[in-house]
């Protein structure tokens, strides 16, 4: 859909911004520029509408070399969000959002009721609405940035380190809300990023760049994980990337066993019986309340009145991956993740050392998703940008 043929960018400093840089980037899918500071990878982006001119090679939006597009025709269809969000000071929320409709020469009218649509598809109350910008958030600009991007429905959509002046937590909000947007909306993105686990997380196929504007592998994170192309995507993808694997193993594939598990109407006597140095105290509907130490339990009563140790966190079989179970594995008191069904009732636990067979048994059908690639003789054919490169 965009596809860059042979593309370079050179300054006139002599910098080589962008090296012939051939890739294709799927409709409807999410790709991800990632690399270290000065790698090209805005200048690949402001390449796609026409905010750089390349220096050699084509860039072409749905078969079209985009040199042939008048330049205010390409862009408004397609939506930009930087990292700032850049909104107008002296503007209102909703005018803001309105920018692009009312430059399309949308009535006021029908302007601002697109506008408020879409404050709402970006998860923010419509009385935000008539505030300015500094009154709100850098989280909630953030929103509204992509909000305003979105205000001619363009089929693509750029963006440019949008989470990045955020916190973290705000910025795992973010993210998660874009790729439920996504799902709605189904644009082609290309998303800009030094951050590794941002693009594992958002990108259905990641381009890392190396400095010197070289493309140094294009591959869906999966493999991009599993088979870095070069020690310096290896470096890049970091030492952890066994547990960034993780992330792509459903939770619903962890085997789970059943447990030290006992309703908090059991006498302590029974938890005693059981041969655990901790039991996890549920209540009626199954649902986790804490760990209690066996060591530390009352000589009487009932599991009621021992003291509880906080889970930590559990993980959900609906929705979460094997990290988060790995994860509510290392911060449990017991060592044991707690599985919860979607009404939050307990089905079963696992330790670090059972998580791990689940890694290796991801490994084995990556193993043999590779090899039955290479033995269809096109491994290079069903990968990102592969095809008629
Ligand atoms: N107008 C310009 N004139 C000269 N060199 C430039 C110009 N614009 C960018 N560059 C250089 O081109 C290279 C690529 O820049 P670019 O902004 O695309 O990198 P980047 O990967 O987006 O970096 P960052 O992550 O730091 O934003 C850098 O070395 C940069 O200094």
């Amino acid at each position: 859909m965009i596809r860059f043929d042979a593309v370079s960018k050179n300054y006139p400093n002599g910098t080589t911004a962008v090296d012939e840089l051939s890739l294709e980037l799927a409709e409807g899918g999410i790709t991800v520029l990632v690399g270290p500071s000065g790698c090209g990878k805005t200048t690949t982006l402001r390449m796609i509408n026409r905010m750089v001119e390349p220096t050699a090679g084509t860039v072409s939006l749905r078969g079209r070399d985009i040199r042939e597009v008048h330049a205010p025709e390409l862009r408004r269809g397609i939506g930009y969000v930087i990292q700032h969000a850049g909104l107008f000071p002296h503007r209102t929320i909703l005018d803001n959002i309105a920018t692009v409709p009312l430059l399309l020469g949308w009535s006021r009218k029908k302007a601002r009721a697109r506008a408020a649509e879409l404050l709402e598809l970006v998860g923010l109350p419509s009385e935000m609405a008539k505030r300015y910008p500094n009154q709100l958030s850098g989280g909630q600009q953030q929103r509204v940035g992509v909000a305003r991007a979105l205000g001619a429905d363009p089929p693509v959509l750029l963006m440019d380190e949008p989470f990045s002046a955020v916190d973290p937590i705000v910025r795992a909000e973010l993210q998660a809300e874009f790729i439920r947007l996504q799902k709605e909306l189904h644009k082609t993105i290309v998303f800009v990023t030094h951050d590794i686990d941002e693009a594992i997380k958002l990108g259905d196929n990641i381009a890392v760049f190396r400095t010197g504007g070289k493309l140094a592998q294009f591959d869906t994170p999966e493999r991009l994980l599993a088979h870095p192309a070069d020690d310096f995507v290896a470096g890049f993808v970091g030492q952890d990337r066994g547990i960034r694997r993780l992330s792509f193993v459903k939770a619903a594939e962890v085997p789970l066993r059943d447990g030290p598990v006992l309703p908090e109407t059991s006498p302590v006597a029974r938890a005693r019986t059981v041969d655990e140095p901790w039991v996890l105290v549920v209540d009626e509907a199954r649902r986790p309340l804490g760990w209690a130490a066996v060591a530390g339990l009352p000589d009487t009563g009932t599991l009621a009145d021992a003291p509880l140790t906080p889970l930590g966190h559990t993980f959900s079989l609906e929705g979460d991956s094997a990290r988060a179970a790995l994860d509510a594995a290392l911060l449990s008191p017991s060592r044991l993740a707690v599985g919860v069904d979607a009404q939050g009732a307990v089905v079963g636990v696992a330790d670090a050392y059972e998580l791990s067979a689940v890694m290796a048994a991801a490994e084995a059908v990556a193993a043999e998703a590779v090899a039955a690639e290479a033995a269809a003789g096109d491994a290079g054919a069903d990968a990102p940008g592969g095809g008629e490169r």
